[in-house]
């Protein structure tokens, strides 16, 4: 009985998924019907192993020394991460970095729609960014009860963060996107992923400093540590 249970995909393989997928979306561009288990491992930044591990997450799907179809895996991936359903997302923050993510065709590709625009801003409310309005922050609610708009990204200034978080989620919006360099609190059921760039910048500046053997206290990391922070 235990063996027909549905596997827990843990959330640093879903992260991986998405870029496989990611990869597998430029070679079918490129006209790639297969692709071999070693390139699709380099090309998403993994070691062959652990895209071997994480795609048996999704059943059978690659053929002993041919590979793997770019289209089956490309159709299975999107399937296990339920990229078929387009997504609605609100986004709240419209300065410099909101505007560049509601300007920027590629989510919608994706499956991605921002549906609503929101900022404090008198100058900015009514403008109109990536061909949507922008609306007034009072209107956070009705535009979630609007769209029906499932995830929210949060492009604020710190300070709000938390406000703009607990609004979202009192709306009924049950994943959050946190652009803002605050950790936010949310109940139980409700997902919040974290994109901090200088997170990563740091982490390439140690690898860095690693290869070029000037790494002051921890001189190695072991190779599953190096693959989970990728
Ligand atoms: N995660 C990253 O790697 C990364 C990179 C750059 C910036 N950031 C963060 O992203 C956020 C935005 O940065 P920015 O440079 O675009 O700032 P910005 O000042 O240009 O934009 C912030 C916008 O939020 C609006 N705002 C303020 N309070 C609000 C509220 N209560 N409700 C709705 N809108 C509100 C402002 O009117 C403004 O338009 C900041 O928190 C910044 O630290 C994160």
């Amino acid at each position: 009985m235990s063996e027909s249970r549905p596997r827990i995909v843990p959330e640093a393989t879903v992260a991986r998924l998405a870029v496989y997928l990611r990869v597998l979306a430029g070679l079918a561009d490129g006209g790639r019907s297969s692709v071999s288990s070693g390139e699709l491992a380099s090309a998403a930044g993994v070691n062959p192993a652990g895209l071997r591990k994480d795609l048996s997450y999704l059943g059978p799907c690659g053929v002993r020394g041919v590979g793997y179809s770019v289209a089956g895996l490309r159709e299975r991936l999107t399937e296990v991460l339920g990229g078929e359903r387009s997504r609605p997302c609100v986004l709240v923050g419209i300065g410099r970095l909101g505007s560049a993510l509601a300007d920027y065709a590629g989510f919608a590709s994706r499956g991605f729609q921002f549906v609503g625009l929101l900022d404090s801003d008198p100058r900015t409310v009514g403008t109109e960014v990536g061909g949507l309005p922008v609306h007034p922050a009072e209107e956070l609610e009705v535009v979630v009860a609007r769209t029906g708009a499932t995830i929210g990204v949060i492009t604020t200034p710190a300070e709000v963060a938390q406000a703009v978080c607990d609004r979202l989620v009192a709306a009924g919006v049950r994943s959050i996107l946190n652009f803002a360099p605050v950790a936010l609190t949310v109940p139980a059921g409700v997902d919040v992923r974290k994109v901090d760039l200088s997170v990563e910048l740091q982490v390439l500046a140690f690898l860095d400093q690693q290869r070029d053997g000037s790494a002051p206290v921890v001189t190695a990391l072991r190779a599953d540590a190096r693959e989970s922070v990728r």
